[in-house]
């Protein structure tokens, strides 16, 4: 099993409040989003550098993705949107692909285990010991299955904050042809980020990792309170020309 090595006990700016309290314990509304079957077995994941696990939280279109790609610059993390990881199962006719199709289409959840499999062989794979898990977990089961599969936890949680108005509308600009860029399945997303993500959210936010961002804003702007986070680990960073 990974061991922690760098604690983020020393932190200098911790997270102190997030939005929408009052929407944080739904989750006893998580079968009405999520396509989950219960977990077969437990296991941990087997590798030999420790690594370095960063979950990136946010609802659809706060700008995940966007931030991700600076850092990775910044920083040399490996990018792994769990998104993506699930789109790319679609378009290669993978047996899990229709399903996981028709998920995304109704903005639900698709069942843990499979997600956890695609992150955990993507990991496996990679020189790379710092990961970026972007979209991921989506909910408490997600999270779960993660520390159970993974036998590891994160280190760092990252939450972009951004009003419902500015997602919809990201969303809707974004034109790189997703099947859950409308606005009914947006509406959708939006109820099952509020019902079982936030509650993830919660839960980092009382374990002390979590860093809220506020994600209104140029890019830029965004990216000034985000750098500081890594800045503070002392990784060395990739030096552009
Ligand atoms: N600060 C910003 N201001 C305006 N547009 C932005 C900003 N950040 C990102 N965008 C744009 O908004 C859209 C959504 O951003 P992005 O794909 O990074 O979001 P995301 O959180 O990864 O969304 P999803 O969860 O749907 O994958 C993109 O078209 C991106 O270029
Ligand atoms: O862990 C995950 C991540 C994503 N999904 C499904 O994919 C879509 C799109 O995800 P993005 O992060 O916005 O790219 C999401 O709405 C879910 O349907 C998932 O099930 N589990
Ligand atoms: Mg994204």
């Amino acid at each position: 099993m990974w061991r922690r090595a760098v604690s983020v006990s020393h932190f200098t700016f911790a997270h102190k409040s997030i939005a929408h309290n009052k929407d944080v314990c739904k989750l006893k509304f998580w079968e009405t989003f999520t396509t989950e079957t219960p977990m077969k077995e437990k296991g941990t994941f087997q590798r030999d550098k420790t690594p370095f696990i960063t979950f990136v939280l946010g609802g659809p279109g706060s700008g995940k993705g966007t931030q991700c790609m600076k850092i990775v610059e910044n920083f040399g993390f490996t990018h792994l949107s769990a998104g993506d990881l699930l789109r790319r199962e679609i378009a290669s006719n993978s047996a899990d692909g229709t399903m996981i199709l028709n998920t995304i289409k109704e903005g639900k959840i698709v069942p843990s285990e499979l997600t956890v499999r695609l992150i955990q062989k993507e990991m496996e794979s990679s020189d790379n010991y710092k990961f970026l898990i972007d979209g991921f977990p989506r909910s408490e089961e997600n999270r779960i299955a993660f520390e159970q599969i993974m036998g590891v936890e994160p280190d760092v949680v990252l939450f972009f904050d951004c009003p419902e108005d500015e997602m919809v509308k990201r969303v809707l600009n974004r034109n790189q042809g997703r099947v859950d860029d409308n606005i009914v399945t947006i509406k959708k997303r939006l109820k099952v980020f509020d019902a079982l993500n936030l509650p993830v959210v919660k839960y980092y936010m009382e374990k002390g990792k979590l860093y809220k961002i506020r994600a209104v804003g140029s890019v830029d702007e965004i990216y000034k309170q985000v750098y500081p986070v890594f800045a503070s680990l002392n990784f060395e960073q990739q030096v552009r020309e």
